[in-house]
């Protein structure tokens, strides 16, 4: 019998699983601290020479180009090869993918040469990435979420990685299986970093559960019912207060909370 997301949310726990990051330096502390509360134990490094030992410790490895420059996409190469020769599963987010060429170039750079196992990013730069002409300013997508479910597939088909594309409508796809997704709030666009956020999440799920369209879709899941629990709970007064709850809320959520709220439904490609 598949396993819950409810479940999989007590593994991620019980499991603890160790997540390297290699990540912007904008939201940084926000990845490690949402990473702890959804029951992993986060680590962040570049440099060269402590990327094998600590890659090779990891459960899983999130490469996040927000703030990329030459070095650390060599960093993020090192790491990702080390990871592929580990059997630890990388989750690449293309953030900005499309809004500069270097950006795009970068994401395609990490695919050509890592063997990723997620793709996560928002509809914009999904949209750019499986060529259906996404639209990205800075980091955030200008693109409406028309086409995306066919956009999951294709990209997932070409890459042999999962896909997820987030937004109000999130869709998770391996090329067979689709998952549309209707959980989360509108106050998670007003703070920043928390695609990034559900990156890290989606770190400790893979790690602690396999990569799989269900364990990718537990996580957004996951962090998506957390955000409307922060918001329920009626002490969110604007984008400073709804994080905090945010991060209390990641923490504190029951299977209850899970099985009551949860909205996806899987579709055959
Ligand atoms: N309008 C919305 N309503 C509900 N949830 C949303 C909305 N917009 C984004 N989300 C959720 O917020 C998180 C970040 O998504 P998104 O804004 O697409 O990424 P990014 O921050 O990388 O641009 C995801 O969990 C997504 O499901
Ligand atoms: C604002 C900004 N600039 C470079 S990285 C970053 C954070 C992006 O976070 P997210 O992808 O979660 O919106
Ligand atoms: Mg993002």
């Amino acid at each position: 019998m598949a396993i819950s997301v409810a479940d999989m949310m007590e593994e991620v726990r019980r499991k603890r699983p160790l997540v390297h990051h290699i990540t912007n330096y904008v939201t940084v502390n926000d990845c490690a601290n949402v990473c702890i509360c959804a029951g992993g134990s986060p680590v962040m490094t570049d440099e060269a020479k402590d990327l094998p030992e600590m890659v090779a410790l990891s459960s899983a490895v999130v490469l996040n180009i927000g703030t990329l420059n030459e070095r650390t996409v060599e960093s993020m190469t090192i790491a990702g090869r080390e990871a592929n020769r580990n059997d630890v599963p990388v989750v690449l987010d293309p953030v900005g993918a499309g809004a500069t060429s270097y950006r795009t170039s970068a994401a395609r750079l990490l695919l050509d040469r890592v063997e990723v196992s997620v793709i996560k990013g928002n509809s914009g730069e999904i949209g750019v990435l499986a060529g259906i002409g996404g639209k990205v300013r800075g980091v955030d997508s200008v693109s409406g979420s028309d086409g995306m479910e066919a956009a999951v597939s294709a990209l997932a088909e070409r890459t042999g990685a999962v896909v997820a594309a987030t937004g109000k409508t999130d869709y998770v796809s391996d090329g067979r299986t689709v998952s549309v997704m209707g959980n989360g709030s509108d106050m998670l666009e007003t703070v920043s970093g928390t695609g990034c956020m559900v990156s890290s999440v989606i770190g400790c799920y893979v790690g602690a559960c396999g990569t799989s369209v269900e364990s990718v879709s537990a996580a957004i899941s996951v962090f998506n019912i957390a955000a409307e629990k922060a918001v329920e709970g009626g002490k969110v007064f604007g984008p400073g207060s709804f994080k905090t709850k945010l991060l209390d809320s990641v923490y504190g959520l029951t299977k209850d909370d899970v099985d009551g709220s949860i909205r996806m439904e899987l579709r055959k490609v």
